[in-house]
């Protein structure tokens, strides 16, 4: 997925904060508060592992979909933006995940 098609979905989620929780399911999330929303991003990663762990891998793409989608209403009801996301990761760019876990350990 191209990084401005999850811009422009992370836009459309926030502009239904307060929206009619009859017209829009993402309203309606949002309506059911943050521990809803956690609840479903758990269900869907649930779902995905039980996708990555069949037998036909592209199972995992609607999975992988459906948790991305609703890591980005999490995030957007917590305030946070994928671009906060993009800046963690781009904090650990270059430093080995191995090479993390060793300095924990220190
Ligand atoms: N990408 C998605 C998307 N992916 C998954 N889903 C919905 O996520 C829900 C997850 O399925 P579930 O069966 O677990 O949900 P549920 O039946 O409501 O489950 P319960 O909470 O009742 O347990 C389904 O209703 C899916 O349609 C999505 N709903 C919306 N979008 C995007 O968000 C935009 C705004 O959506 P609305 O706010 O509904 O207009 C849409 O135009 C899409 O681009």
């Amino acid at each position: 997925m191209a990084s401005d098609q999850l811009d422009a979905l992370e836009a459309l989620i926030r502009s239904r904060r307060g929206g009619d929780p009859d017209a829009s399911y993402v309203a309606r999330l949002f309506t059911r508060g943050r521990a809803k929303i956690a609840q479903k991003l758990g269900e869907e990663a649930v779902e995905t592992v039980i996708a990555a762990v069949g037998s036909d891998p592209s199972a995992i793409v609607p999975e992988a979909a459906d948790l991305v989608f609703h890591l980005l209403v999490l995030l957007a009801d917590a305030g946070l933006s994928l671009d906060d996301v993009r800046a963690e990761l781009a904090r650990r760019e270059g430093l080995s995940g191995l090479e993390e876990k060793a300095q924990r350990k220190e």
